[in-house]
């Protein structure tokens, strides 16, 4: 595990703030003691904290925004992300405001970072559930969304921001009680009705929820690339077992399925249902089992990205070695083998040990203008027109 730095006591910057979620941000770290700067298109007064108007949408404004806090404060340590809006029927201005202007924010947040001689810091970018599953009323919202994990996940990636300390992580709330959800109920969405339904299937969260959930992932040192998702019943990825009634949602969540059935069938209503605590746990272990098993997977799948990435690189190596060279020119795989798991360990593999004669296969699998040959102990890698 990376450590980075405290979080408390640094310069902090909110998009969005003057209400909702980013004003909730806001003042929880104040709370913790740090500075903040906000900015809104609306406007918001108080003594405290500096309030800037800026439209995040606005190119030149975001970026003199940003300048102004680090005129003022020297320094920014914390980057949220955060203003969003919803409304399909200006799909493009949805856009521009919850992706393009996070990606614009995020970027001039690392520029920023990269040139703090390694103290690094933290973007947050404020996605949503939306942005991890389809919600077919706010299809350009929901897309907005998951690009903002998309970009976040892959910047996270880079060796270049883990080598200066950054870390890139995003917080995924489901419905909360803001002004953003009344847009639901007018044709800022596609259906009202359905989308009236799904929310009130949902239970609506208190700003201070998320608070909490935030709060975790900026002191989470270990943030970089997480996606963390905040609903009612789970509070956050880390602290949700201590659900005792069964809510439809819940139970989809923890995939219970004979109770599942048991519903649709309308033998059971859900309301008036209590587990028995054995049942409960048995429930839960399942739960963790399964959620182990996710985690497996996509820290293999992450793995495997990072070798395709590596080897990738060491193929570009080899014919760019070539074609920079008078002479014929001769690999030790000992020496390749080397700079493989060197790669490996930049783009963040904890177990980077490398099998040469495995490396040597899918090398010479990649590259059948190559030919390998033993010399002594040594093995080389050659192309067949240079022998
Ligand atoms: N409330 C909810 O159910 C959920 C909200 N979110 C996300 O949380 C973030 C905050 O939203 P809420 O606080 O819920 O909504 P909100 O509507 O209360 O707050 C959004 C804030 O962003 C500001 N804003 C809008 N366009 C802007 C622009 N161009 N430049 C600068 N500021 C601008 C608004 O003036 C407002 O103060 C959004 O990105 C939203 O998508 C994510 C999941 C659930
Ligand atoms: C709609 C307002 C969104 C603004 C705030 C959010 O970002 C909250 C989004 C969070 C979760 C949305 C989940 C929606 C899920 C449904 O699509 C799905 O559970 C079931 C849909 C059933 C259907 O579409 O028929």
């Amino acid at each position: 595990m990376i450590t980075i730095f405290n979080m408390t006591g640094k310069v902090a910057v909110v998009t969005g703030a003057a209400r909702g979620l980013g004003r909730a941000f806001t003042e929880a770290l104040l709370k913790r003691g740090d500075k903040v700067c906000f900015c809104d298109v609306d406007n918001f007064g108080d003594d405290n904290v500096q309030f800037l108007p800026c439209d995040v949408r606005k190119d030149q404004e975001f970026t003199d925004f940003f300048n102004r806090v680090i005129q003022k404060y020297n320094t920014v340590d914390i980057m949220i992300n955060n203003a969003g809006i919803l409304n399909e029927n200006q799909w493009r201005k949805t856009v521009d405001i919850n992706l393009t202007a996070v990606i614009h924010g995020s970027l001039l947040a690392m520029e920023h970072m990269r040139n703090r001689s390694n103290s690094g810091g933290l973007i947050l970018n404020v996605s949503s559930l939306a942005g991890v599953m389809p919600v077919s009323f706010c299809p350009a919202y929901t897309a907005s969304k998951h690009g903002v994990i998309g970009f976040s996940r892959s910047w996270a990636l880079q060796p270049e921001v883990r080598k200066n300390r950054i870390r890139i992580a995003c917080l995924c709330p489901s419905f909360t009680d803001t002004d953003i959800i009344k847009g639901t109920y007018d044709s800022r969405v596609h259906g009202p009705e359905l989308a009236r339904r799904v929310m009130n299937s949902y239970e609506l969260m208190v700003t201070d929820r998320v608070t909490e959930a935030f709060l975790r992932i900026l002191d989470d040192l270990d943030n970089n690339g997480k996606v963390m998702m905040v609903t009612p019943t789970r509070g956050n990825d880390n602290d949700n077992d201590n659900e005792t009634e069964p809510t439809i949602s819940g139970l989809c969540r923890i995939q219970d399925k004979q109770l599942l059935a048991k519903l649709s069938s309308g033998d059971v209503i859900a309301q008036k249902m209590k587990y028995h605590p054995s049942c409960l746990a048995a429930v839960y272990r399942e739960r963790a089992k399964k959620r182990q098993t996710e985690a497996e997977n996509s820290c293999t799948q992450e793995k495997n990205m990072m070798k395709e990435t590596a080897l990738a690189e060491l193929v570009t190596y080899f014919f760019e070695t070539r074609r920079n060279s008078e002479e014929s020119v001769v690999f030790r795989l000992a020496d390749l083998a080397y700079l493989y798991e060197e790669r490996l360990t930049q783009l963040g593999s904890s177990s980077a040990q490398v099998h040469s004669t495995r490396l040597r296969d899918k090398l010479l699998q990649k590259m059948p203008e190559l030919e390998a040959h033993t010399k002594g102990r040594d093995v080389l890698l050659m192309f067949k027109k240079d022998i």
